[in-house]
């Protein structure tokens, strides 16, 4: 079986970070491992506390899985400090890790800060060149490119201004309303969109996390880069259709959206 790890923060609601991800890996087929950067408290309204890992902890979680279970892919979420993403980057190094999708996590749906500023300028000298591909939102593509973004050909410039800076594919995700939820790879100078449909559902808690984890899961499989982004449009397109409705906020996805109908007679026998 293909393996794959994220290394994120925990989401104790369990609909972004560490359990959005395991949930995606799986239903991906791949076996899912995790290295926990922080603990969140926080639900679909908000986030309360974030208790940080130290990166000595962080880096023992990281020798434990590389030394043992080698991961064919790896996904980084939610880092919030430079000496945390100086940890991740020199381990990545150190164990020639492949696959390696960085979501460049800055800022929950609810509105919550994840990162440090400092930390924003330490992502990218250490961890961006070691990236097969960053999957910034359009907020996040702003910041990263120094530009503006209000319309597709926005999205394709600075989409190529992050890939020439940093070396790596970058997929813009066009969730925040450009457009229909039509996303842009940028990859060896030339770029491809992969639209979706929106879906008119307003739970998407963890819709970033999901998608850069079925990213990974796909690539460890040994998909391509384009086959991987389709198979996780796909995907995420099938869990926010699902239309699962829990919490009072920006609730999260239906993960298990595939493999739901197994349970729904049984479901629907236990509530009666
Ligand atoms: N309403 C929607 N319908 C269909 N696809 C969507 C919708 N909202 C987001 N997506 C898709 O979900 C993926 C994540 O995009 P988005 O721009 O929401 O990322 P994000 O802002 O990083 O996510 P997060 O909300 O977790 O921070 C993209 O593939 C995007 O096109
Ligand atoms: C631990 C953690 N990681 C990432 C996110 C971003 O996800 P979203 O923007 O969908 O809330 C989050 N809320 N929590």
């Amino acid at each position: 079986m293909k393996t794959a790890l994220t290394i994120a923060g925990s989401d104790c609601s369990g609909g972004a970070g560490i359990q959005a991800d395991i949930k995606t890996m799986i239903t991906n087929g791949v076996y899912a491992m995790s290295a926990i950067t922080a603990l969140t408290a926080q639900n679909t309204t908000g986030v309360t506390a974030i208790m940080e890992s130290t990166p000595e902890f962080l880096g023992e979680q990281l020798e434990s899985i590389f030394t043992d279970i080698y991961p064919d892919a790896v996904k980084i979420g939610m880092v919030s400090s430079s000496s945390l993403i100086k940890t991740i980057s020199d381990k990545l190094k150190k164990y020639d890790a492949k696959n390696i999708v960085v979501d460049p996590v800055m800022v929950a749906t609810s509105g919550a800060k994840l990162i440090s500023d400092e930390a924003v300028s330490t992502l990218k000298e250490h961890l961006f060149p070691l990236a097969t591909v960053l999957t910034p939102n359009i907020p996040e593509a702003e910041v990263l490119s120094e530009m503006k973004i209000s319309n597709e050909e926005e999205m394709i410039k600075a989409a190529e201004i992050i890939s020439e800076k940093y070396g790596c594919a970058v997929l813009c995700k066009g969730g925040h309303q450009i457009n229909d939820a039509n996303d842009l790879l940028f990859k060896d100078g030339t770029y491809t969109w992969y639209n979706g449909k929106r879906i008119n559902n307003p739970n998407t808690h963890g819709t970033g996390c999901t998608l850069s984890s079925a990213i990974a899961a796909n690539l460890a499989k040994g998909f391509d880069l384009d086959a991987s982004v389709k198979r996780a449009k796909d995907y995420i397109s099938g869990a926010l259709a699902a239309m699962l409705d829990l919490g009072k906020g920006s609730g999260p996805m239906n993960h298990a959206f595939d493999i739901q109908s197994k349970f729904t007679k049984e479901n629907s026998e236990a509530e009666q």
